[in-house]
């Protein structure tokens, strides 16, 4: 496994080209197995998740070929009914995205529980009952699920007891393979489902009301050939802001947009970044000290809890004290001991996290523990006095695009040593 290594302090200034999105990516190439047609995607960030994702296709029969400058063209006819192997579902959450369509095309679907980030229990029970809603049958057994429709799935009402993104997503790749017409109420808003909605629309289905709380989804059984460009990376996008201000650079993000950004650009605002459009993106620097802001995560357009690591890593710059309360996710503050051991003052109690701004952080080993967490150790070593050593960096390559050369492109001193 890789490790990266940072010297911390140096300018860093520029520009850089935003990837898709890996939140949208995935559920898109899950959908793709809902047709027998020929898939066009291009903005297909280059990141193992995705490469994961593709080889589930592959394992289905559907031969995708690599990605080439983020394109791929691949065709879904050879699609057979296959188990989605432990291997890759213990890696990431969004391989159980495939169930759905498996279910649609076969009238079966048999798939184990997922890993992903290890950031709560993350149980998959709202997935499951929007499919029952629409008319199949579970059964569990050796960690694994076996979900029939052999008849099919019929169109229904789905009320989500929560805004799950993934359980959104599940219900509407169902609906849009279900006869007749589906209501999901309390659907999940976030850029990345209105993107999947773009994706079925384009496939057949008819889906309205994507980006709100209640979405209709007429199905079909007759598919389209699709292209489709995938939605850029807001999180990567606001963790490189995020950058910018705590370097005192200043940095232009290629593709970027403010809509999708929801209240976390005020927040950001308020925590003293400067944030304006460009004609290619966004541009961010610091506009004066930073400072202290209490946040709590919500489901979009609130603040993401994908963006709650880093922002820590800000707020432990910033003058005065901050509260951040994580409320998606039971446990998500594996970070908190990694930034303690730069200098970062934070107190943690259950879903809450009081950090007080300290003049520096300094450099240290420290262990990368999932996705953004890892991010935020990065943000935190590009600016610590000192080198600082991130280990075990897969979790960051699971869903961040070439991260040192986009650093580096900007003035970073971080490296990639082989462990
Ligand atoms: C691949 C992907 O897109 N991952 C994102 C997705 O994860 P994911 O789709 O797993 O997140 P959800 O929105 O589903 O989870 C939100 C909350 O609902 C709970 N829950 C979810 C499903 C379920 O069946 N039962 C249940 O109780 C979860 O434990 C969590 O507490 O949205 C999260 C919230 O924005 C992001 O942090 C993840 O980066
Ligand atoms: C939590 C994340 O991913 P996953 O849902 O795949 O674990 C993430 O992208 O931050």
């Amino acid at each position: 496994m890789d490790k990266l290594i940072i010297a911390g302090g140096r300018p860093f200034s520029g520009s850089m080209q935003v990837a898709g999105a890996k939140n949208a990516a995935l559920p898109i190439l899950a959908a793709s197995m809902l047709g027998g047609g020929q898939v066009r995607l291009s903005n297909l960030p280059d990141v193992g998740d995705v490469r994961s994702m593709l080889e589930l296709l592959g394992l289905c029969g559907v031969e995708t070929g690599d990605p080439v400058h983020g394109r791929i063209e691949f065709s879904t006819e050879a699609l057979r009914a296959a188990d989605a192997p432990y291997d890759i579902m213990r890696k990431m959450r969004a391989s159980f995205l495939v169930l759905a369509p498996l279910l649609v095309r076969f009238g079966r679907a048999r798939i184990s529980r997922p890993g992903g980030c290890a950031i709560g229990t993350r149980p998959v029970d709202l997935h499951l009952g929007a499919l029952e809603a629409l008319g199949a049958r579970i059964d569990f057994g050796g960690g694994i699920y076996d979900v029939q429709a052999p008849e099919g799935l019929r169109g229904a009402r789905i009320a989500l007891p929560m805004a799950s993104v993934g359980a959104t997503h599940t219900a509407l790749m169902a609906a849009a393979g279900a006869r007749g017409e589906t209501e999901i109420v309390n659907a999940a808003r976030e850029p990345e489902i209105v993107d999947l909605a773009a994706f079925l629309n384009g496939l057949g289905a008819r889906v309205e009301g994507a980006g709100t709380y209640k979405i209709t989804v007429q199905g079909t059984d007759s598919w389209s050939d699709v292209s489709h460009a995938i939605v850029p990376d807001r999180i990567e996008a606001a963790s490189y802001l995020i950058a910018a201000a705590m370097t005192g650079g200043e940095l232009e993000i290629i593709g970027a947009r403010l809509e999708h950004l929801g209240a976390a650009c005020q927040i950001l605002e308020q925590a003293g970044i400067v944030i304006y459009p460009s004609d290619r993106g966004l541009i961010a620097r610091r506009g004066g000290a930073l400072t202290s802001v209490d946040v709590a995560t919500e489901p979009f357009p609130g603040f993401p809890t994908d963006l709650q690591a880093q922002f820590m890593a800000l707020m432990c710059l910033a003058d005065g004290v901050s509260v951040i309360r994580e409320r998606v996710f039971e446990s998500r503050f594996m970070h908190v001991p990694e930034l303690q051991r730069m200098g970062a003052d934070i107190r943690h109690d259950g879903s809450t996290a009081i950090v007080t701004g300290v003049g520096e952080l300094h450099g240290a080993q420290v262990m990368a523990t999932d996705l953004r967490a890892s991010m935020s150790l990065v943000l935190a070593g590009l600016v610590a006095k000192g080198e600082t050593t991130v280990h075990r960096v897969y979790h960051l390559d699971r869903g961040f695009e070439d991260i040192e050369g986009k650093l580096r492109r900007c003035g970073a001193a971080i490296e990639r040593v082989a462990e």
